[in-house]
């Protein structure tokens, strides 16, 4: 079984990624100039929207879809400065 440690691991990867900036996607977007970068993975989130809602209509697809969008809503998080503790958190207070 995947372990569920990966969403940090690449969270911090992502922190990294905007700290350090790399030539690699995840860096490149986050170092266009700031409101075409927070511009740009909005973009990217409505598009990876639009494909999870295809896929779970049609029935293919559905994770690879999804990872793809929790994955670019995480870009953005880390992108605005939210540290992932403040997610889990949020997690934990709506816990019933
Ligand atoms: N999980 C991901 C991840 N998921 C998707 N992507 C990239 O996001 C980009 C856009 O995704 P799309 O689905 O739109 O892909 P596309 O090729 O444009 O086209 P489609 O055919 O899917 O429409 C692609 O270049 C994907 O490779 C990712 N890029 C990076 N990561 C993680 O982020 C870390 C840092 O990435 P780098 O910046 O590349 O080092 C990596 O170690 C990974 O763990």
């Amino acid at each position: 079984m995947a372990n569920d440690k990966i969403i940090r691991q690449v969270w911090e990867v992502l922190e990294t990624r905007r700290d350090s900036p790399i030539d690699s996607y995840t860096s490149k977007i986050m170092q266009d100039s700031d409101k075409k970068a927070e511009d740009k993975i909005l973009e990217k989130i409505a598009e990876e929207a639009g494909e999870v809602l295809i896929a779970s209509k049609n029935d293919e697809n559905l994770v690879y879809e999804s990872v793809d969008l929790i994955f670019h809503t995480m870009l953005l998080l880390v992108y605005k400065g939210v540290d992932i503790d403040e997610l889990f958190e949020e997690f934990e207070r709506r816990r019933k």
